[in-house]
């Protein structure tokens, strides 16, 4: 899903002051259903304020915020306490306080302990979780309840490129099922590989407001790689929503994915771990396709019908080959 024009929350002349020192200032913001922000700018420029008001955590000195949806907002803080609770402790704690209901909140809890790949153990409690489990488990109490909004603060901060890949793979996958994102921060890879859109601050003020295109936000010279392999279409379908993930194409059992070079590690080993079976890794120069590049992978479907059992190549996928074909690996 890709974001429309209507606003969702709307801010107007917003201010906010803290004993006398002005952090935000007249600021005019609205974000779209569906879309995804990334809120960037120096320590102290006010990110974080913004997207308190944004979320109507914080109210404003000056001005108006109009939140025009229906569902929930969920914050995910940037700092996250090593609590003395198991995960499903606390998490069954923030539920009650939702007020869900016993058997949904169970269900959900052990549904999002699957989605982060989080295993549910009542032996280890939060004091001796790592950053990034912690980290999914300040996401996992903000997704409780299917959220409309999501503002992270700090998302990936201090994660290392593993754990950043599964987050930002799992806030695309929110992001494709119309959850609107907004975020705070200072690492490239939300703005990279998830922002439709990057709201500059400076001072308390928005001093650029830029819509993204991959075109722009990524060395256009850069090598994408193409993978072909193999594996039953339910196992390859859900590797569309890998990170780095430009455009793919899955007939019957036979998969053709384009990615971001840099993921392309991270893609093979999760692939290979699933059991799909690796044909062909080709590296392309793809300077034409990229700069044509919607902000969701392209997905390239043939009906299951049909009696080919090759998956034939997708408009982007023949451009990349028949550009430059700078170097190929095979796997038997
Ligand atoms: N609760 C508070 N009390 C007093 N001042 C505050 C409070 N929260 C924020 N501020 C001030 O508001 C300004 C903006 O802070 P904010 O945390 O929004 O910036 P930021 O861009 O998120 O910074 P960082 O990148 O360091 O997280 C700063 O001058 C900060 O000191």
């Amino acid at each position: 899903m890709t974001y429309n024009d209507t606003p969702l929350v709307r801010l107007h002349g917003a201010s906010r002051r803290f004993n006398g020192t002005t952090a935000l200032s007249d600021i005019d913001l609205a974000l779209r259903r569906g879309e995804s922000a990334a809120l960037v700018g120096h320590n102290g420029s006010g990110k974080s304020t913004l997207l308190r008001l944004i979320g109507g955590l914080l109210p404003l000195s000056r001005g108006k915020r109009e939140y025009l949806g229906q569902g929930p907002i969920g914050y995910v803080p940037d700092r996250f306490p090593k609590l003395k609770f198991t995960s499903r402790e606390y998490l069954t704690h923030m539920g009650r306080i939702q007020r869900k209901p016993e058997a949904e909140l169970k269900a959900r809890i052990v549904q999002l302990h699957e989605l982060f790949r989080l295993s549910v153990s009542d032996r280890q409690d939060m004091r001796h979780y790592s950053k990034g489990m912690l980290q999914k488990v300040n996401l996992m109490q903000a997704l409780l309840t299917p959220p409309a909004v999501l503002l992270l603060d700090e998302p990936l901060a201090g994660l290392d490129a593993a754990t950043q890949d599964e987050l930002v793979a799992i806030l695309r996958r929110l992001k494709q099922d119309g959850v609107t994102l907004a975020a705070a921060t200072h690492e490239p890879e939300f703005a990279d590989l998830l922002a439709d859109r990057v709201v500059t601050l400076a001072q308390g003020r928005i001093v650029s407001d830029q819509e993204r295109s991959r075109a722009t936000a990524h060395d256009s010279a850069q090598p994408d790689m193409l993978i072909r392999c193999r594996a039953p279409e339910e196992m390859l379908r859900p590797l569309g929503r890998h990170a780095g993930v430009l455009e793919y194409e899955v007939n019957g059992e036979a998969g053709c994915f384009r990615l971001e070079e840099r993921l392309s590690d991270a893609f093979l080993a999760s692939a290979i771990k699933h059991g799909v079976s690796i044909r062909e890794v080709t590296s392309v120069i793809t300077r034409h396709a990229r700069s044509q590049d919607n902000r969701e992978p392209r997905v390239a479907t043939s009906p299951a019908s049909t009696s080919s059992h090759e998956a034939p190549e997708s408009s982007a996928a023949t451009a990349a080959r028949q550009s430059v074909n700078e170097r190929s690996r095979s796997f038997p």
